[in-house]
């Protein structure tokens, strides 16, 4: 058996190598860019007016003058206008290119306008106020998005703003999630005494889906030559298996040997951690294969400590930044191996993150889950882990 960190350096060293495509602006949300996203203009491109109001010139005001004759109305989406004579103003729109002649803004609350003559009411107007000026936020070239960047929404507005009609983004893997087990049974249909209804693809789809991939659903019986046929069909298929069950010590794993008799290299099997200790984890030259426990509670902590953070890497994202939270009360674990605790976090008026200890009744409890937010990340080399002890956390929500 290895150790927890050991096992995430091996998954880590056989990361996919996945190529690049291209897709339309619209349909980039949650992907990684693999070229960088330049500015074609200044941001903003023009001096532009941040207010709706009047555009004068600040020397006539600081002279004394109130009153501007209004020369005219520019709104947004119109050319540059230019304000011609002294002592007068134009109309001027938020979002208007400033007009020529003039650098400043009173706001149409600071103004009243009667009979083609708008007078200022304030007596504290600044010299270029309400003015946005053109580069103050990025230059034309600067880089504005770059490699590996995962696209949301504020990408999506910088890429829209400089006319990339289409990104260039990490192809997404091709990922079959494989259930096995006799007792398992479709989610239409009705259990007999000793099946159950198959919950863990289900719950690795989800999880996948938060990185934009969507993986097929399969299910394979106990059986070994029936195993073989169809994991070599859907190897061939696919970037990826994740395999869930059939790992362990029982008459009926034969997951193991089946991917051996495959030609999938074995990295390891058998964490020293709880839950999730018969993790199964191998590759071929351009394929992954992840073999997680049945047990549910294991497949999803095999899931959230391994496998997304595998699927990041792959896809080029930067690793996620450590999340830790303090232990809301003492927990002791004898076994020398890592202890992965269901937790529910608070977070403290005083800016801390509270773990509160739902051990629940072990790995195959899975509705224990529904009121837990994360794993806490409890070291092999302890038993007694004290309250507001800090550790690291393995968010699943
Ligand atoms: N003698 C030993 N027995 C077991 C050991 C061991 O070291 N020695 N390890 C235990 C641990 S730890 C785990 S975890 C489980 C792992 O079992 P498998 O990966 O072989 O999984 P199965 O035997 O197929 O199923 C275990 C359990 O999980 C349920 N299951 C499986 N798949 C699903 C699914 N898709 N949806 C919902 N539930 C599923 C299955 O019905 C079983 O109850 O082995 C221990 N045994
Ligand atoms: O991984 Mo098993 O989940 O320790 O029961
Ligand atoms: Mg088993």
């Amino acid at each position: 058996m290895i150790s927890v960190a050991d096992a995430f350096a091996i998954t880590q060293q056989h990361l996919l190598t996945l190529p690049t495509e291209t897709v339309p602006l619209p349909l980039a949300n949650g992907r990684v860019l693999r070229d960088a996203v330049r500015a074609d203009r200044d941001f903003p491109p023009f001096d532009r007016v941040a207010m709706d109001g009047i555009a004068i010139r600040f020397a006539d005001y600081a002279a004394g003058q109130r009153t501007f004759a209004v020369a005219g109305i520019q709104r947004a989406g119109q050319p540059q206008q230019t304000l011609a004579e002294a002592n007068s103003c134009l109309e001027i729109m938020t979002g208007a290119m400033l007009s020529i002649g003039a650098d400043t803004i009173v706001r149409y609350e600071d103004v009243n306008i009667t009979d083609g003559q708008a007078t200022v009411t304030i007596d504290d107007v600044q010299p270029g106020q309400h003015i946005h000026p053109q580069a103050t936020d990025r230059r034309a070239g600067d880089e504005l998005l770059s490699l590996g960047m995962r696209l949301g929404p504020p990408e999506l507005a910088v890429a829209a703003s400089v006319g990339q009609i289409t990104v260039h983004v990490t192809a997404l893997p091709r990922v079959a999630l494989i259930s096995t087990g006799d007792e398992l049974i479709d989610i239409a249909d009705t259990p007999l005494p000793y099946q159950i209804r198959r919950s863990n693809t289900y719950m690795l789809r989800a999880a996948l889906g938060s990185l934009g991939i969507d993986a097929s659903l399969h299910h394979i019986i106990d059986d070994e030559a029936i195993l073989a046929d169809q994991i070599a069909g859907l190897l061939a298929a696919n970037d990826m298996l994740i395999l869930s069950g059939g790992v362990s010590a029982g008459k009926a794993d034969f997951v193991p040997a089946v991917l051996a008799q495959l030609g999938v290299q074995k990295h390891f099997h058998k964490i020293e951690q709880r839950p999730g200790k018969p993790l199964w984890f191998g590759s071929t030259p351009t394929k992954t294969v992840f073999a997680l426990p049945g047990n549910p509670v294991s497949t999803v902590l095999c899931a959230y400590r391994y496998v997304l953070p595998y699927l990041r890497a792959s896809l080029g994202l930067p690793t996620q930044a450590t999340r830790y939270a303090q232990l809301a009360e003492q927990v002791v674990f004898k076994p020398a191996i890592t202890y992965f605790l269901p937790v529910r976090l608070t977070s403290e008026p005083d800016g801390r993150t509270l773990a509160h200890p739902l051990p629940g009744s072990g790995s195959a409890d899975f509705a224990n889950l529904l009121a837990a937010d994360a794993f806490m990340e409890l070291p092999a080399d302890r038993s007694e882990f004290g309250a507001g002890e800090a550790f690291q956390i393995w968010e699943t929500r």
